[in-house]
């Protein structure tokens, strides 16, 4: 690497500040420039079918301000605008933006690309850093600074002779305002001020974009919060960021520049845009849903916004992009799994406890920021299998099929399902685990359980009854003492019996774990039927059928343990 040609960005001159300690409590005012930024940075642009559907689905989701092109690049981007005003597209709490260089022809043209529109943000913009001042204008500070003040100039005489009852909006952008010294940013910004005049009624949007962004979040912040605390006419000024991600800290950025001062972010769905992107307006939103604040955007539908997005630009989201990507509310390792799967409970015992729709309840569940469902997605996706998960998984996913396995079976059912993930073989399928179980443990060729000499000597059972909503109570014993004799009559002695917290009902009949402890093996066996009795003999009868295709010796037999019995009673499968 050749280090030595890059050098450290300039820190701020400002000793005082106060950002650090500020806090947000309300959302900025939001721009979308997918159909601007955005769309400049596509190999293909975007056709005006492709940005009508862009459109629709930023008004749907509440964005009041969209920069919806510049209209001065192409026929496309003009008839775009010609569009949306002559076909009445824009609802009147909107307000479309639409942007140009301070180039006389150019503005003139994107003035009057705007004829008949009832409202409309004029954005103006010119590179004020020495870099580009250098380079691409070959200007000093005063004749740049000059570039500015003339299509300020322009722009007010343009909307004046073409733009008779139209309700206009000003802003202005210093491109490369990160790269660009602070005080003659505020010079720029000041001369234009002087030419459009805010007042109380007349508010105007300065924009500082950091373009290219070169420096840490802190130093955006510093820079807002010094043009905040030096800009005059400040009450008449909304002050509005323009974050870019190239360091890949563009939220980063746009968050603390809230804390020093700006009231506006603009940036794109999914982080669209010129290089590594715009700001991602997903994460600022759902940023600010996490702590509680409402950030004036429906994101109920993300995966309709992704599909959306994905559709009109040709680019993928990316599937570990925060609260979007596909892969982000899933957990592979047992870990997490685990950890989900006790708050979802925990979750399920505090709306039976309180009588609250779970919905409603605060979100407590560790790994998973937002409820996946509150953002329309759903939880298929929670849980996925592969060998890094532990006995959680599997389990959790069984419990969507309402399975309420206890923890032990958890834990010998987990072993049935590492093997099949090892090697490479990666993740499993739910429907596929849901079949492993069925077939171990519910359809084994289970012998009748008053056939003789159906179990070993000395064997007892102790079931756990999931799906019986009975409880305590007469109707309990009655249950308990019928499961006695039936097993009774199999040779099986009823140690205990759990009632599980389970609510679900598998397949709609009661379902019994029955932990068998045959000769000196424990083994675990599922039942379900629709009586206590039926369910609990059918676990037995599986447990019994298990321990026999594993080569558990005959009834009446003591063999000592065998090889393979790791002593927790888990016997190896038949072949
Ligand atoms: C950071 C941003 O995203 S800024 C937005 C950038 N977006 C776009 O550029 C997309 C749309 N642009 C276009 O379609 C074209 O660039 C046009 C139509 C605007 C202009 O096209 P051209 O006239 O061929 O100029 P070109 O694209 O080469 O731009 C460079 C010229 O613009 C001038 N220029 C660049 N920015 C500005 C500005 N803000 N104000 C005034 N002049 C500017 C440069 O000095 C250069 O002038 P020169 O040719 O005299 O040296
Ligand atoms: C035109 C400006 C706002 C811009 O897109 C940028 O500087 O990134
Ligand atoms: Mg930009």
């Amino acid at each position: 690497m050749k280090i030595s040609r890059y050098s450290a960005f300039p820190p701020v001159p400002l000793d005082d500040r106060r950002w650090p300690t500020a806090t947000v409590s309300a959302p900025p005012r939001w721009l979308s420039t997918d159909l601007r930024d955005g769309n400049q940075a596509l190999s293909r642009p975007m056709d005006p079918e492709r940005k009508l559907r862009l459109f629709d689905l930023l008004v749907d989701m509440g964005y009041k301000e969209i920069e919806i092109g510049f209209p001065a690049a192409s026929r496309d981007d003009y008839d775009f605008v010609r569009l949306l005003i002559e076909q009445e597209r824009i609802p009147d709490d909107v307000c479309v933006s639409v942007l140009t260089q301070a180039r006389d022809e150019l503005i003139e043209r994107t003035v009057a690309s705007l004829s008949g529109a009832p409202r409309a943000l004029l954005h103006l913009y010119n590179a004020t850093s020495p870099l580009m001042r250098r380079l691409v204008f070959g200007m000093n500070r005063e004749e740049c600074k000059d570039l500015a003040v003339h299509g300020a100039r322009l722009v007010l005489k343009y909307v004046d002779e073409l733009l008779d009852g139209c309700d206009v909006r000003l802003q202005y952008s210093p491109e490369h305002f990160q790269d660009t010294e602070l005080d003659f940013s505020l010079e720029v910004c000041e001369a234009v001020m002087d030419v459009w005049q805010p007042e109380p009624d007349r508010q105007i949007i300065l924009n500082f974009p950091t373009t290219v962004e070169r420096a840490t979040p802190n130093v955006f912040a510093d820079q807002i919060e010094w043009m905040h605390r030096n800009l005059s006419r400040r009450e008449h000024v909304c002050l509005s960021v323009h974050p870019h991600n190239d360091r890949g800290t563009g939220v980063a950025a746009a968050e603390l520049a809230m804390l020093a001062g700006a009231e506006r972010v603009e940036g794109c769905l999914f982080g669209g845009g010129e290089r590594a992107g715009n700001v991602c307006l997903v994460t600022l939103g759902l940023n600010l849903v996490t702590q509680g604040i409402d950030p004036g955007i429906d994101f109920t539908d993300l995966d309709r916004v992704r599909r959306v997005v994905e559709e009109c630009t040709g680019l993928p989201v990316p599937p570990r992009h925060p609260y979007g990507g596909e892969l982000v509310f899933t957990a592979f390792s047992g870990g997490h799994q685990d950890a989900i799967k006790k708050a979802f409970d925990a979750l399920d015992r505090e709306a039976a406890r309180t009588g609250l729709d779970r919905a409603l309840l605060p979100w407590r569940v560790p790994y998973l920021p937002v409820d996946p469902h509150d953002i329309g997605r759903t939880y298929e996706a929670v849980v996925r299998v592969t060998s890094q998960s532990g006995k959680a998984g599997p389990a959790y996913l069984l419990g969507r099929y309402g399975f309420s396995l206890p923890r032990e079976l958890q834990l010998e059912f987990a072993r049935i399902v590492q093997p099949l993930t090892e090697g490479g073989r990666g993740e499993i399928t739910p429907q596929r685990i849901r079949k492993l179980f069925e077939e171990e443990y519910l359809r084994p060729a289970a012998p009748a359980l008053d056939a003789p000499a159906f179990a070993p000597p000395g064997a007892a059972a102790t079931v756990h009854i999931d799906g019986h909503a009975d409880g305590d109570g007469p109707e309990r014993a009655r249950a308990v003492a019928e499961l006695r004799a039936v097993l009774r009559r199999g040779g099986v002695r009823l140690r205990a019996v759990h009632h599980l917290d389970g609510t679900a009902r598998a397949h709609g009949r009661i379902v019994v774990y029955a932990r068998c402890e045959l000769d000196d093996a424990v083994v675990w066996g599922v039942g379900a039927a629709d009586d206590v009795a039926g369910a609990a003999s059918a676990a037995v009868g599986s447990a019994v059928a298990r321990a026999r295709r594993a080569g558990l010796p005959a009834p009446g037999s003591h063999p000592a343990r065998t090889e393979g019995d790791d002593g927790t009673g888990h016997r190896p499968r038949p072949a």
